[in-house]
């Protein structure tokens, strides 16, 4: 048998679909979606069998405008992805079209694509109409040479199958990096830090989760088939670690315990988990913490 395998970049902006595209390609929950914006911080790759083709999906951070150290890194950890794989997907979303960050986007992408193919795909195609779709997919094509251009819709499925198809055909032959059964390459216990992660962003004020990291410290297997897990929260202020408590501990149990449940299912074992909030001021400064999410702390300089 004949193998292929190889690597496809998405990039995209903030809230464009990326994670929940390279979860229905892979099938499994590996990225984490929310409805808020810059949730993936790590370089989180996804692997999909097309027939007897291996696709290793670099669900890239968004691009946006870097101000701190942190989004700098996640930036360059983006473009890092772009740049080693042997395909490029942008995804846009259909019912903003040719947005600001598209362009910029756009602008970059003959630098970062040099010699790939980039692939379009016009996402959220549930939310527009036809005419719509067609003058945005002249307009795109008029700005840049892409190979093919797909319209799909991540979350409904529409025209996923046909993408991952096309995807699989561009890829070269050679043997499989990943086991069959394996769906992600991030250590157990980063995906566990971001499911605790998740359950903060989605219950937190908007402002306060980007100043958040987690970190799984300790994770031990039990006897009886259970495992505990120890993670911190690392907050940059005071008066945060009260916002995350709550009144009489009320979130954070409900944090924690969301999280918990996610993660058992996940797992599909019990789990206890503990969770400890810690005030590092200078955490957006700590290089660990990047390592921590798999990003290089020196892309982050200025
Ligand atoms: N209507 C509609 N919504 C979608 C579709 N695909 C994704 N979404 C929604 O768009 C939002 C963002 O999706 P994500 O997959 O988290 O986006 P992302 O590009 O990974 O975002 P970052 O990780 O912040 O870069 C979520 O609320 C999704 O449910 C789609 O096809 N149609």
């Amino acid at each position: 048998m004949t193998t292929r395998c190889g690597f496809v970049a998405l990039i995209g902006e903030p809230n464009a679909g990326k994670s929940t595209l390279t979860n229905r390609m892979v099938g499994a929950k590996v990225s984490i979606v929310t409805h808020k914006v810059q949730t993936t911080r790590a370089r989180i790759r996804g692997v999909a069998l097309q027939g007897d083709t291996q696709i290793v999906f670099v669900d890239t951070p968004g691009l946006f405008k870097p101000r701190r150290r942190l989004d700098r890194a996640m930036v360059a950890a983006a473009w890092g992805g772009a740049a080693d794989a042997d395909v490029v997907v942008l995804l846009i979303e259909a019912h903003r079209g040719v947005t600001e960050g598209v362009e910029a986007i756009l602008a970059e992408l003959p630098e970062v694509a040099k010699g790939r193919k980039v692939a379009l795909a016009i996402n959220k195609i549930d939310r527009v109409e036809a005419p719509v779709l067609l003058a945005l997919t002249k307009d795109m094509n008029d700005r840049y040479d892409f190979a093919e251009t797909f319209m799909i819709s991540a979350e409904k499925g529409h025209g996923v199958e046909d993408l991952k198809t096309w995807l699989a055909g561009e890829l070269p032959e050679g043997p499989w990096l990943y086991p069959e059964d394996q769906i992600a390459d991030l250590p157990l216990r980063m995906i566990a830090a971001e499911m605790t992660r998740e359950k903060l962003t989605l219950r937190l004020h908007q402002e306060l989760p980007y100043q958040l990291t987690v970190e799984t410290e300790n994770w031990e297997e039990r006897k009886d088939g259970s495992a505990r897990i120890d993670q911190v929260i690392y907050v940059a202020r005071d008066g945060h670690k009260g916002i995350i408590l709550g009144k009489k501990g009320e979130t954070i149990k409900a944090i924690s315990k969301a999280a918990r449940e996610e993660l058992e299912e996940f797992l599909g074992r019990r789990v206890h988990l503990f969770l400890q909030i810690k005030v590092r001021e200078n955490w957006l400064d700590e290089a660990e913490r990047y390592s921590e999410m798999g990003l290089d702390f020196r892309d982050g300089n200025a």
